[in-house]
């Protein structure tokens, strides 16, 4: 077997000191603080071995990342109804683009794009009683951890700043694509993004997404079918409109959030995590994409 903590070590030690490191998001007002040298990896086998290294037990603003998680509890409760309200295409524009969805007559590209998380989170706020409780305890199920919480100052801060969401979410109504009143959603949908996890937190809850749906605790979460699809659309859609990119470069399914975390799985082998808060141009972590392309150049594991 390959020595995965010396892979992971070297990368850290390659890239810790790189001068630049990209620029922390300061449009969500309470992520601005965050100090831009953070950098953590964990690697966890299918096997269950775990490898970590720097801050990978620091919790960060897991943001766009819980979309994958909210995606799949709205595809257990629902299945493939879900689809009548969303396509499944690479967008190919930033995560927050509007101009597509009016193009398209409020259907959203597909479920990692903005407006495609808030028709997933309508869809929640429908289907719950509390959502923000019950997505709780679904994230911390799947993870296995009682520990996992939201941050309230960061979806304050959001909510008191996210007028491009706002838009999204009245362009929706206007289509008839959202059922539920616009604060109702926003409310929940920036509670989602607040979500704090650090980077073997994050492994725990993707191990699913590595293993057919199945967890380390051996319950099944989702069929092997719906697995599939959302691995497909983490490839597709996972990092904005670098998706393309990030497949050049890494080859896996990921996902990413303007926090600065990552998370990226080959099915059957593994689950890596990397948190890196400085975000390049199209607001992927900068270093975090750098180590996965290193991390699966070293190793050759990759779909590809
Ligand atoms: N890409 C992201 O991580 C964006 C999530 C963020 N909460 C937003 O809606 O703008």
């Amino acid at each position: 077997m390959q020595d995965f903590q010396q892979v992971i070590n070297s990368i850290h030690k390659q890239l810790k000191d790189e001068i630049n490191r990209g620029l922390v998001a300061n449009y969500i007002p309470e992520l601005s603080h965050i100090d831009v040298n953070n950098f953590g990896i964990h690697l966890k086998l299918i096997s269950g071995e775990n490898f970590s290294v720097g801050d990978s037990q620091v919790p960060f603003s897991i943001q766009s990342i819980s979309k994958v998680l909210s995606l799949s509890l709205a595809f257990q409760l629902q299945g493939n109804a879900l689809w009548k309200r969303m396509d499944v295409e690479p967008s190919g524009d930033p995560f927050n683009q509007l101009s597509l969805l009016e193009l398209e007559n409020g259907i959203p590209r597909n479920p990692f794009i903005n407006s495609g998380a808030i028709v997933i989170a309508d869809i929640l706020v429908s289907q719950l009683k509390n959502p923000k409780e019950e997505f709780l305890h679904f994230v911390r199920d799947l993870a296995n951890d009682q520990t996992i919480t939201y941050n309230p100052a960061v979806a304050a801060s959001e909510k008191a700043t996210g007028y491009t969401n706002y838009a999204a979410a009245y362009l929706l109504k206007s289509y008839q694509n959202l059922e539920n009143e616009v604060d109702k959603v926003l409310d929940f949908y920036f509670y989602m993004c607040s979500l704090e996890m650090n980077c073997e937190q994050l492994t725990n809850a993707f191990y699913i997404f590595a293993n057919h749906g199945v967890c380390q605790q051996n319950k099944t979460w989702l069929t092997t079918s719906q697995i599939k699809r959302i691995n497909a659309i983490m490839l597709t859609c996972g990092f904005y409109d670098e998706a393309g990119e990030f497949a050049f470069e890494v080859g896996l399914p990921g996902k990413s959030g303007v926090g600065g975390g990552i998370v990226a799985l080959l099915p059957n082998n593994f689950v890596i995590s990397t948190w890196s808060p400085g975000l390049n141009p199209r607001g992927n972590s900068k270093i975090g994409m750098q180590a996965l392309e290193a991390f699966t150049t070293k190793t050759k594991l990759s779909i590809f």
